[in-house]
């Protein structure tokens, strides 16, 4: 299951007057030099959302490997470049403007940094930069995130966990994205019988919501090893009880798939005591979020947890899992390999394009294996590098032969 590729370039014209994101930085030489490019064959229009915090330095480093790794396989982007998040509320008074999702919905795909930032966190809930983000994953209707754990040979001394316990670790997480508590209704705030202020939220899954992200796990299931866990809280929760019934009917569609169900709070505890016994979970919006930060640690660091999120139609919305980390903004420390890896699921997820995807998933792991880190995943022995130096590295090796893919 793939969003739908749209072929046809769109020339679309920002409504708005943005500074590039990093126009002081140089652009690296190597994207004019690193290999011959291809006569472009085929073209797509991304639509980049470089957001808050560190968003716009991972988002400019991305930019340049999508560029290159494009061009070496006959592929021309054009990139247009829309507020979103904290830095569409100072410019436009929301955190989603109409532009950005118009622009969004008409390209092929679309590559989001990160929003959110102390600034904004005591705004009204409509004016959050994390509302925004709904909003443009709810607007575009990907329903289905993905969110892959894998620990790269060359980083698995940077886990927290032990060795024999974090090697070989290589699981999916699929998401639910649309639905459950982030969106059911009733949701606000008022005043209990006692006088007090209250807060609530409600989980609500309808069948046909548990159905279709169900088939998008059996999916990557059955294309992974085979084993489908469905993470819920059924013990207690009746949207978790519809769940489980829903994904346990589901499962006749798939006898080849192994379908196996674990309530979250066990399977929070079974990710750090024995993760290799994970290929394909599927849970909820909010135990998804939750676990896949939890995944993110097994791999080294959260800089590294790439996800794509897909519709039944439509371009496909790609970014990395973590946040603006506004504790590290603007100082060139961010790791941008979760979104250079997002950058390759757009090409693999988003666009079909299976080898230019491979070609990035390559040099990255060519430039681990050089030695260069991030202070992130940095251990002895390695040569500390930037969020600048590292996308450069990985830039010098998008034109090395393609190995294995990751
Ligand atoms: N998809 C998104 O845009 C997204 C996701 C999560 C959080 N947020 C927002 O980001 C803001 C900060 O949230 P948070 O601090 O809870 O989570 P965070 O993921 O931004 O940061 C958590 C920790 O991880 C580190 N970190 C994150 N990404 C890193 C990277 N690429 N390289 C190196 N270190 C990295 C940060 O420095 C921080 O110490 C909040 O406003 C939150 O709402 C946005
Ligand atoms: C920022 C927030 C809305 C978002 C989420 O909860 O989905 C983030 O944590 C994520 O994982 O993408
Ligand atoms: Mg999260």
């Amino acid at each position: 299951m793939a969003a739908s590729i749209q072929l046809n370039v769109r020339s679309i014209k920002a409504p708005f007057n943005l500074t590039p994101v990093h126009k002081q930085w140089p652009k690296p030489s190597r994207i004019s030099c690193a290999a011959a490019a291809a006569t472009p064959t085929k073209r797509y229009s991304i639509t980049l959302l470089p957001g808050d915090g560190i968003g716009p330095e991972i988002i400019f480093v991305t930019k340049n490997v999508l560029k290159l790794a494009g061009s070496l396989e006959g592929i021309e982007f054009s990139f247009q470049e829309m507020p979103m998040g904290g830095a569409a509320l100072d410019l436009t008074g929301v955190p989603l403007p109409e532009e950005t999702l118009s622009a969004a919905k008409k390209a092929d795909a679309i590559l989001l940094g990160a929003i959110g930032g102390y600034k904004w966190d005591k705004n009204e809930k409509h004016l959050k930069p994390e509302t925004g983000l709904l909003q443009l994953r709810e607007g575009l209707k990907v329903f289905a995130n993905l969110r892959p754990a894998t620990v790269l040979p060359q980083l698995v001394d940077s886990s927290t966990l032990k060795k024999d316990v974090a090697e070989g670790v290589d699981l999916m997480v699929v998401r639910e994205l649309t639905g459950g508590i982030y969106f059911g209704k009733p949701r606000g705030f008022g005043i209990n019988e006692k006088g007090e202020d209250i807060g609530f939220n409600t989980e609500v899954y309808a069948t046909h919501e548990i159905d279709r992200i169900a088939r998008v796990a059996f999916e990557i299931a059955r294309k992974r090893r085979g084993q489908l866990c469905s993470v819920d809280k059924a013990n207690v929760l009746e949207a978790s009880m519809l769940w489980r019934k829903r994904v346990a009917a589901i499962a006749s569609e798939y006898p080849d798939v192994e379908l196996s169900h674990m309530y979250v709070d066990n399977a929070a505890m079974q990710l750090v005591r024995y993760p290799k016994q994970f290929d394909t979970i599927v849970t909820n919006n909010i135990f998804g979020d939750i676990l896949s930060d939890e995944a993110s640690m097994i791999t080294g660091s959260i800089g590294m947890l790439p996800s794509a999120s897909l519709g039944e139609s439509g371009p496909g919305l790609f970014e990395p899992i973590h946040g603006s980390a506004p504790d590290i903004a603007g100082q060139d420390k961010a790791n941008p390999l979760a979104t250079i890896l997002s950058a390759a699921m757009l090409l693999k997820y988003g666009l079909g394009e299976e080898n230019a995807a491979k070609r990035i998933e390559n040099a990255v792991l060519d430039t681990l294996n050089k030695g260069f880190r991030t202070g992130d995943i940095h251990s002895a022995g390695n040569k500390l590098v930037g969020c600048k130096e590292m996308g450069e590295e990985v830039l010098k090796s998008v034109d090395s032969p393609i190995l294995a893919a990751i």
